[in-house]
């Protein structure tokens, strides 16, 4: 589905300089990473995408909806799963109904939110702790809950906001396989700052730096950037990545 910024233009208070400052950006139909420095604007932009927050100029737009057009912002809503970098469990609920809760927001019936919980928590390997409070897991099982919320309500696009940020190394594989093996979404954009983590999950590369695109292309055309083509991917990305913000913007 497409998923474009245009001459986006946002700040965080009419009196701080802007994050962005006319972005246009058109995200690859596919796998996507989203790589930049801290403070380069990936959250940010992930929600705007997610109609979140209202860009002051410029519009998103997700397939024909745009964030402008006061009509399109629910369905747009409804076709974005957006998974933030915090992921808050709601007191009292259990891990099922938590999903099932972030379906009922998301537009489903109640029924259809319990129903969905349960493909989203099988998705996610989570069926064991569906009837565990949700505020006493771990943050392996926290994030996987975190996907499964933003999964339940089917979207076709999927925006993961460092998902695998805190895990551990065997909990950032286990996090991967759950997110490669997912069936939903035809565009998926995932920010991180573990290049090598990812590599084998894109298909293409969208750098951010200081609120402007770096880089937007194929993992290809970006892991052309490094100079050594006999290293590991995950050493070719790492490189790439410093060649690429090197380059004069
Ligand atoms: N709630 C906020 N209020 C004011 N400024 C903010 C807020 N959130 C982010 N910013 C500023 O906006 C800019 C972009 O921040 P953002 O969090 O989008 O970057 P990021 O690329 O996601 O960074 P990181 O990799 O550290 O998560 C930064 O200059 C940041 O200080």
């Amino acid at each position: 589905m497409k998923l474009s910024t245009e001459e986006i233009i946002y700040s965080y208070g009419w009196f701080s300089s802007p994050v962005f400052d006319g972005l246009s950006l058109d995200i690859p139909n596919e796998c996507t990473v989203l790589l930049g420095p801290n403070g380069a604007g990936k959250s940010t932009l992930m929600s705007l995408l997610a109609s979140a927050a209202p860009p002051r100029r410029g519009r998103v737009r997700v397939g024909s909806w745009r964030s402008d057009r006061r009509r399109d912002l629910a369905p747009l809503r409804r076709a974005v799963g957006w998974m933030p970098q915090d992921i808050v469990p709601v007191t009292g609920l259990t891990v099922r109904e938590q999903v099932a809760y972030h379906g009922w927001l998301k537009g489903m019936s109640r029924a259809e939110a319990w129903q969905a919980s349960f493909e989203a928590l099988r998705q996610t390997n989570l069926v064991d702790l569906a009837d565990r409070s949700s505020g006493k897991l771990s943050g392996g099982q926290t994030r996987r809950v975190g996907l499964a919320q933003t999964i339940v309500h089917r979207p076709s696009v999927l925006l993961l906001d460092e998902p695998t940020a805190g895990l551990d190394p065997a909990q950032r594989s286990s996090f991967r396989g759950v997110l490669s093996s997912l069936s939903v979404g035809d565009t998926v954009l995932v920010s991180t700052h573990q290049t090598s983590d990812l590599s084998d999950l894109f298909d293409s590369v969208v750098v951010l730096s200081e609120g402007r695109s770096r880089f937007t292309g194929s993992a290809e055309a970006f892991l052309a950037h490094a100079t050594d083509s006999s290293e590991s991917v995950e050493r070719r990305a790492e490189a790439a990545y410093t060649a690429v913000l090197k380059e004069a913007p």
